[in-house]
């Protein structure tokens, strides 16, 4: 088996808080092949954004946040380098996505000032003719007609799916290895999310470039990943390849999410520990399955 891009083994998470430790990630392992894209799925507060940023190295200067386990990125334990090369990693080797555009590119520079950035990060120095021409080509991969016009503007001054497109290019810019994308597009209608993913798909695809997907929304997934993790209150609860785990969930929990069941019930995240006959009863009701199928 070839090295994966990136492989989490027994990852956990707490935070320190004045009643005691939070526990947030209980000891969570996946891995991302060359080239695979993979999501991370699960409810809100499951724990995929601070995996994701764990991965980046931003959690480890949080005082509160206490970290174990291993993150090893093509084949190198990040916990083994020194903070500057880790920190020269972020932009180039792996960049994220978020999943709020406009308020992720600062207001204060224009488009061009903040795609330099991003190119100076892999080529210190470049010249702004260089910066320019490269971020033109990157642009125009996301299918914005006319880049010249937006890398003058402000990301104020476009609409979000235009700044979800200019995000999706800076992250792509210099080539990475690993792209982390939280929730991107969540916060853009529908129809522009469906058209920014199919790009980000398009270009993922040409530079097989691995990718770690996070979502809570399943119809997303479906179309975009190879591979699926559940993770439910910080634990893996069910993994597989993408079509397998849509035709024949095993976990009641992504019984439940296939469902759609968690929203229906209005109860905010469901909560298997506490009453799993109530919060299951309407898969009983409407989707036939047998109380106790799902709760073998
Ligand atoms: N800096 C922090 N200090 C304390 N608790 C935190 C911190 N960051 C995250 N948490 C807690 O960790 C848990 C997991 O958060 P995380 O953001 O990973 O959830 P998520 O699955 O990405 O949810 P969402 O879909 O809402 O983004 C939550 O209970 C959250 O409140």
């Amino acid at each position: 088996m070839t090295t994966p891009t990136l492989k989490i083994d027994k990852l956990k998470l707490g935070f320190k808080t004045w009643s005691g430790t939070l526990e947030v990630l209980h000891g969570i392992s996946l891995h991302i092949q060359k080239g695979e894209r993979v999501a991370l799925v699960g409810e809100s507060g499951s724990g995929k954004s601070v995996t994701a940023r764990i991965v980046l190295g931003m959690l480890q200067q949080l005082k509160s946040a206490r970290i174990s386990g291993t993150v090893e990125f093509e084949g190198t334990n990040l916990e083994t380098l020194k903070p500057a090369s880790r920190h020269a990693l972020r932009g180039t080797k792996m960049s994220m996505i978020f999943q709020d555009p406009t308020s992720s590119l600062n207001p204060v520079y224009t488009i061009f000032t903040l795609f330099k950035e991003v190119l100076e990060r892999a080529e210190p120095g470049i010249t702004n003719e260089l910066a320019r021409q490269k971020a033109i080509t990157a642009l125009a991969d996301v299918a914005i007609n006319e880049p010249e016009r937006v890398l003058d503007s402000y990301a104020f001054q476009l609409s979000g799916g235009m700044n979800q497109r200019v995000m999706i290019a800076m992250a792509l810019a210099n080539n990475p290895a690993l792209l982390l994308a939280d929730e991107p597009g969540t916060a853009l209608d529908v129809t522009v999310q469906a058209q920014t993913l199919k790009l980000m798909s398009a270009l993922v695809e040409k530079h097989q470039t691995s990718v770690l997907f996070i979502s809570h929304n399943l119809g997303v997934v479906r179309e975009f990943a190879d591979r699926v993790y559940v993770i439910y209150k910080g634990n893996i609860v069910e993994q597989g390849p993408t079509a397998d785990l849509f035709a024949n969930p095993q976990h009641p929990y992504t019984r439940a999410l296939l469902s759609a069941v968690p929203r229906i019930t209005g109860g905010g995240i469901p909560d298997l520990d506490d009453d799993p006959k109530q919060f299951l009863a309407p898969l009983v009701a409407h989707q036939g399955y047998s109380e106790k199928e799902l709760l073998a």
